[in-house]
């Protein structure tokens, strides 16, 4: 059972945008625990990536909270919140192209005070692709084994909450399949795993639960099951019927 200090990812009433006075995401609410994969999903522009940035403190927020394991973290930038448990993997620029994959997990372990041998090390044995390409530049990967490398560095620190912003765009469906594929055994080491994904059933393939977002309002949440077999979710996705902005239910 988890210990009471830890209670997981809490956002509350959480409003967020890119200029004052103009929030793009309204009073969203949100909570996860250790050792869950949750999705946020959504129509194109409902901000889902907004809210994701919102909690990894690269926006402003206007009002409401986010707190992980009872600790306040609302507002405190990326590089900050490594102390707190929390990494982010971002959809763009999450690698240095031009570096080696070593130099990449070197820069990444000395970013968060990690001892690099130990910190490379296990992230080859998670990801031993990674441990065949250690001397390749990073810009030469596939786009799959791109997507490894920027996990590993978010792992470097050995984060309790990690965060994904859209991990398998740009992927081919296999390899975003592989992408996805690895996340249920990161989770089962107690992280907490939060994603963006556009790619809706095959994130809720590896999901425990998701929220449906819409017009930066909560609008649905449920266990990943149920969600994939919703036919009003659907709705949502294909615009044949507006969604009621303020309702939130639960399936
Ligand atoms: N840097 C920015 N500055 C101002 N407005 C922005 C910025 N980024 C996104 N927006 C606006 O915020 C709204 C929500 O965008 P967001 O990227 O969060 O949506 P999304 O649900 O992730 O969409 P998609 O699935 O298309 O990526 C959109 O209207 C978008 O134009």
């Amino acid at each position: 059972m988890a210990a009471e200090s830890e209670n997981g990812l809490q956002v509350q009433q959480l409003t967020a945008g890119y200029v004052k006075g103009m929030p793009i995401i309204s009073d969203i609410n949100l909570s996860m625990q250790h050792g869950e994969i949750v999705s946020i999903i959504g129509p194109n522009g409902a901000g889902k990536s907004t809210l994701l940035k919102a909690i990894a403190g690269l926006l402003r927020v206007e009002s409401g909270s986010v707190s992980f394991d009872n600790r306040l973290i609302t507002g405190i930038r990326p590089d900050k919140l490594s102390q707190s448990g929390v990494a982010l993997v971002p959809q763009l620029d999450n690698i240095f192209r031009t570096m080696s994959v070593q130099q990449n997990l070197r820069l990444a372990a000395r970013r968060c005070n990690a001892n690099p041998r130990q910190a490379i090390e296990s992230m080859l044995e998670l990801f031993p692709v990674l441990a065949e390409k250690f001397n390749a530049r990073a810009g030469s990967l596939s786009g799959g084994q791109r997507q490894f490398l920027a996990v590993a560095m978010a792992l470097v620190s050995s984060p309790t909450l990690l965060l994904l912003d859209e991990p398998s765009a740009g992927l081919s469906p296999k390899a975003a399949q592989e992408v996805l594929g690895m996340l249920p055994g990161i989770a089962r080491s107690h992280v907490a795993i939060l994603m963006v994904e556009q790619n809706v059933k095959a994130a809720l393939t590896v999901s425990d639960r998701a929220y449906v977002l819409a017009e930066g309002r909560n609008q649905y949440e449920g266990e990943a099951s149920s969600l994939m077999n919703d036919p009003v979710l659907g709705e949502i996705y294909m615009g044949v019927r507006r969604v009621e902005a303020h309702a939130t239910k639960s399936v």
